[in-house]
């Protein structure tokens, strides 16, 4: 299909499920254990796509900063396998959990490697390797920039209220990082860690901005609007398969069956989705399924998904 067509099209289909999201009242709870993200209006809802051609469509409130939470993950993930290769997989592993995303019960059966980069426990032990050499303040400072420039915006920035609510509160993440500790897979303080992870959490993007940062995992590794390469054709891929099968915890499975692309959730109700090959897209709608990611987020995907026929298993 000529390419202004598909646009037209993809266009149509986000307003069209925009407007749909916004009639629905069924919209799951906001999070409330970090007390800051239980403040956001429920009754939000954004979409944008960034497509490899260089279009940037949205609809809603696609230009409303929210705490991005664990899609962070993604891109911590990204700077440290740029950091210490393929030498992180010794320290986290690489399975879907089939637990929540703050479990601590599989650590102690598999001596203190969290299963994956994406729940809490993984993304405490990537925050340690990016500490390595640095301050705290550093390595938060070197994500921040990251994400910005992956974004090509200056204006994104950390929540610190936000980040000042979860640590606070965040005696489940104080007590998986303290496990880990003791079976020495934290080389740094716990609480220097966690001070990492807390503020990376905490980024206010728009889904305008975290469709942008995500374009160069449509587009195998390289921003399309530069050509520069971010990360090998490779890494891209492989990123891309561990958001599929990890990146919404216990409901990773359901998101690939409904959905069929890569996404990765966070409890501010964001979710990140790339099509290879084609666009970048971020949804934000603050109610929660059980499984604490975006209800009306992942019913919007799955919407999108069908309307343009979108599927990493589509011939
Ligand atoms: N699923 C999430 O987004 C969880 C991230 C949140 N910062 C936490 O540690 O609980």
């Amino acid at each position: 299909m000529p390419e202004l067509e598909q646009a037209a099209r993809l266009d149509q289909a986000l307003a069209e499920v925009a407007a749909e999201m916004a009639e629905r009242t069924d919209r799951g709870d906001v999070a409330t254990y970090i007390p800051q993200l239980g403040k956001v209006d429920p009754r939000k809802f954004g979409i944008a796509a960034v497509t490899n051609d260089g279009r940037v469509l949205v609809a809603g409130d696609a230009d409303q900063a929210f705490s991005i939470q664990s899609i962070s993950k993604v891109f911590t993930l990204t700077l440290a396998l740029g950091n210490v290769g393929d030498a992180l997989w010794q320290r986290v592993g690489r399975e879907p959990s089939g637990n929540p995303f703050n479990s601590i019960v599989q650590l102690e059966h598999e001596n203190g490697i969290p299963r994956n980069p994406f729940i809490n426990a993984g993304a405490i032990v990537i925050s340690d390797i990016l500490l390595a050499g640095h301050q705290p303040r550093e390595a938060i400072g070197e994500i921040l920039r990251f994400i910005q420039f992956l974004a090509d915006d200056e204006t994104i920035i950390i929540d610190r209220e936000v980040a000042a609510s979860e640590r606070a509160t965040g005696y489940r993440n104080f007590a998986l990082a303290n496990y880990m500790k003791s079976f020495g897979n934290l080389h740094h303080a716990p609480e220097l860690a966690l001070g990492v992870y807390f503020h990376h959490c905490a980024i206010a993007m728009s889904c305008r901005q975290l469709a942008m940062a995500g374009r160069f995992l449509a587009n195998g590794g390289r921003n399309p609007a530069t050509g520069h390469s971010v990360v090998s054709a490779e890494r891209a891929r492989r990123i891309g398969a561990m958001m599929l099968t990890c990146g919404h915890y216990d409901g990773s499975g359901d998101f690939a069956f409904r959905v069929g692309i890569p996404g990765k959730s966070g409890v501010g109700g964001g979710i990140l989705g790339i099509v290879p090959g084609v666009a970048s897209l971020a949804v934000w709608s603050p109610g929660l399924n059980a499984n604490g990611n975006s209800k009306l987020g992942s019913i919007a995907l799955e919407k999108l998904a069908k309307m343009m026929n979108w599927s990493i298993f589509a011939p």
